[in-house]
């Protein structure tokens, strides 16, 4: 499995305002934005294109536009922070959403929204969620996302921690992994260390 640490050094200031325990709500939410530009536009790369034509003011040259309409995921709540930044990168881009909630003593995902589309065979989709952590919810959203059809999903995370690359690596499924970093551990209880808290808290204040 290919797991792509982006490593850029307004990748590396915009994560150490997210792990920094002072950054309030809004700038949160901005180095988040921020960020998501950056992993997303990385994960992007391979997108395939088709040739078209374009008329400049001067002369018909030759240009490429997607050859198929990417689908971006974000995983609720946390996920959310993502989307705008992957919308501000692929306008035209359809969006699913999968609501998951990570039981506090299992940490096994608890799913209370699944609106995604029937068919998504042939078409890029990208799966947001900032937190890679056991990854029981990755695999989730992944597990759905392939009984639709996709493949070559592209989960983009902030930070990820070893035991959930290892569980995506292990399951065998068709994914690769954009991330600004790879972590040290799961503490025990289940939370990245060094991490950045809970993600979802820390963007839109604790449930
Ligand atoms: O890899 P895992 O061990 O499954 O943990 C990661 C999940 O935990 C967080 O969501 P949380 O359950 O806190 O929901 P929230 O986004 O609503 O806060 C995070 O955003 C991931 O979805
Ligand atoms: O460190 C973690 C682990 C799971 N979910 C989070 O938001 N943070
Ligand atoms: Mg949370």
């Amino acid at each position: 499995m290919q797991v792509q640490v982006v490593d850029h050094p307004l990748a590396a200031t915009a994560l150490t305002v997210l792990r920094d325990e002072r950054t309030a709500r809004a700038a949160f939410r901005a180095a988040l934005h921020d960020l998501s530009t950056m992993l997303v536009y990385e994960a992007t790369r391979e997108l395939p294109t088709m040739p078209v034509s374009v008329t400049t003011p001067l002369a018909t040259t030759a240009g490429v536009a997607l050859a198929a309409e990417p689908v971006v995921v974000p995983v609720l709540r946390a996920g959310l922070g993502m989307l705008p930044a992957a919308l501000t990168l692929m306008p035209d881009a359809r969006s699913a959403f999968i609501g998951l909630s990570r039981d506090e003593t299992t940490f096994e995902p608890r799913v209370y929204l699944e609106s995604v589309p029937a068919d998504l065979a042939g078409r890029p989709v990208f799966l947001l969620d900032p937190m890679l952590a056991t990854g029981g919810s990755a695999l989730h959203a992944l597990r759905l996302l392939n009984s639709r059809g996709a493949t070559g999903i592209v989960v983009v995370s902030v930070v990820a921690a070893p035991e959930g690359v290892a569980a995506l690596e292990g399951s065998g499924l068709d994914v690769s992994v954009v991330t600004a970093v790879v972590d040290e551990k799961l503490n025990d209880t289940a939370y990245i260390v060094p991490g950045l808290g809970d993600a979802g808290d820390r963007i839109y204040g604790a449930v």
